[in-house]
């Protein structure tokens, strides 16, 4: 299972997570509780260097700025939210890093897909910690055979992330409910809002394996 903790700001909890084996760790750099500024980051991505995948989250900025400060932050990969355009996702397309599309799981266009190396199905509001209805998606998903195969967790053309509320204590049965190729977390990491926890991250790591 693909784990990528989101919203580090903090070498320690950086440490712990590399000592974890996460697969990915995500630097907000959008306005946030969790917001990282790019030089800050570019420092927390070098003490990663390529143990996990570096992942600059991103919302309301424009391709330009996207591009500006992924650079500045030296991330391997984007996680792009809001309200985008194919032809946006396609400018981002890059041979040397990740692009992941995040959508709402009620957003219709999580059928389709845009060329995203990874597509992140999220809550409607990104890192407010919200809890969805992960099995009526699986279920829905189920009944249709074509851009996603609920069966593997991976669809021909892409693999796809459960985020939105999952904590040590739900993400097991939320795996077990959804069958994704991979979860993120944020707010269920944390001790209060922004604040990451060392120990809730442990616990993450060992009830997501
Ligand atoms: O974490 C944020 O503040 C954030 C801001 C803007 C876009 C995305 C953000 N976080 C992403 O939200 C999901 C789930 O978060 P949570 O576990 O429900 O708190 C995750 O993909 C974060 O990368």
């Amino acid at each position: 299972m693909f784990v990528k903790i989101c919203g580090l700001r903090e070498e320690r909890h950086v440490e712990t997570c590399l000592e974890e084996r996460v697969d990915a760790i995500g630097f907000v750099l959008t306005p946030s509780p969790r917001f990282v500024a790019p030089e800050r980051a570019r420092h927390l991505v070098n003490l990663v260097d390529d143990a996990a995948l570096t992942v600059g989250v991103f919302r309301d900025e424009t391709v330009d700025e996207i591009e500006r400060l992924a650079e500045a932050a030296g991330v391997g990969a984007v996680q792009v939210h809001g309200q985008r355009t194919r032809a946006e996702l396609a400018k981002l397309t890059r041979p040397d890093r990740k692009l992941i599309r995040a959508v709402s799981f009620d957003d219709p266009s999580i059928e389709e897909n845009w060329g995203e190396d990874m597509l992140l199905v999220d809550a409607p509001h990104p890192g407010s910690g919200q809890a969805w209805d992960y099995a009526s998606m699986a279920a829905s998903l189920t009944r249709r055979d074509g851009t996603y195969s609920v069966e593997t967790g991976e669809g021909p053309a892409r693999r796809w992330i459960l985020a939105g509320g999952l904590t040590p204590e739900n993400v097991a049965a939320a795996i077990e409910a959804a069958n994704p190729w991979g979860v993120d977390v944020s707010s269920g990491v944390e001790a209060s809002p922004g604040v990451k926890s060392s120990q809730l991250i442990r616990e993450f790591m060992a009830a997501a394996r």
